[in-house]
């Protein structure tokens, strides 16, 4: 029988944002967002937690390498880290930069590069958890489940 089990890293980054839909007028983006939607953005010192599930290899005894979980994880921060996420990041030009959205660009931009990296030929794990802290106080999980339209 095989045995399942959560493997999870954890990394940080720093990022200004503003919150804003395009899909509202000015007043009702204030009105949604307050101090969120101040012009001139705000930052966060955003931590990230991604799970991976997979069978415990019974030669290695690892799920996966952290090695390579930290490497593809650490990819997909070189493209937040201190940047503007509206500004920087072409995900955002069109979305609001909610944590929510944050989590779904995160486990989308993480599958991509576990999926070419070169130091996993065998991937039994699969991405499992994006966990997004904004702050303390707040947190966003997604665990790619998509609803239908
Ligand atoms: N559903 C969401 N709501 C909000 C989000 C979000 O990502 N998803 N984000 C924000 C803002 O980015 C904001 O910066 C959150 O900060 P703040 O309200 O200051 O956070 P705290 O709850 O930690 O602060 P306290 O005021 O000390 O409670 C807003 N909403
Ligand atoms: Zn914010």
């Amino acid at each position: 029988m095989p045995h399942y089990s959560y493997i999870t890293r954890c990394e940080s980054f720093s990022a200004a944002h503003r919150l804003h839909s395009p899909l509202m007028n000015a007043e009702d983006n204030l009105a949604i967002y307050g101090k969120c939607n101040h012009p001139n953005s705000h930052g966060h010192n955003y931590k990230v937690e991604v799970t991976m599930k997979g069978k415990v290899d019974p030669v290695t005894g690892m799920v996966i390498n952290i090695k390579d979980l930290k490497e593809c994880l650490q990819v997909v921060m070189e493209n937040l880290d201190h940047r503007n996420l509206d500004k920087d990041v072409e995900y955002f030009f069109n979305k609001p930069s909610t944590t929510e959205n944050l989590a779904i660009y995160i486990w989308n931009e993480f599958q991509k590069i576990y999926m070419i990296h070169a130091n996993a030929p065998v991937r039994t794990a699969r991405l499992y958890r994006v966990k997004i802290y904004e702050t303390d106080s707040n947190h966003v999980e997604y665990m790619g489940e998509e609803t239908p339209e």
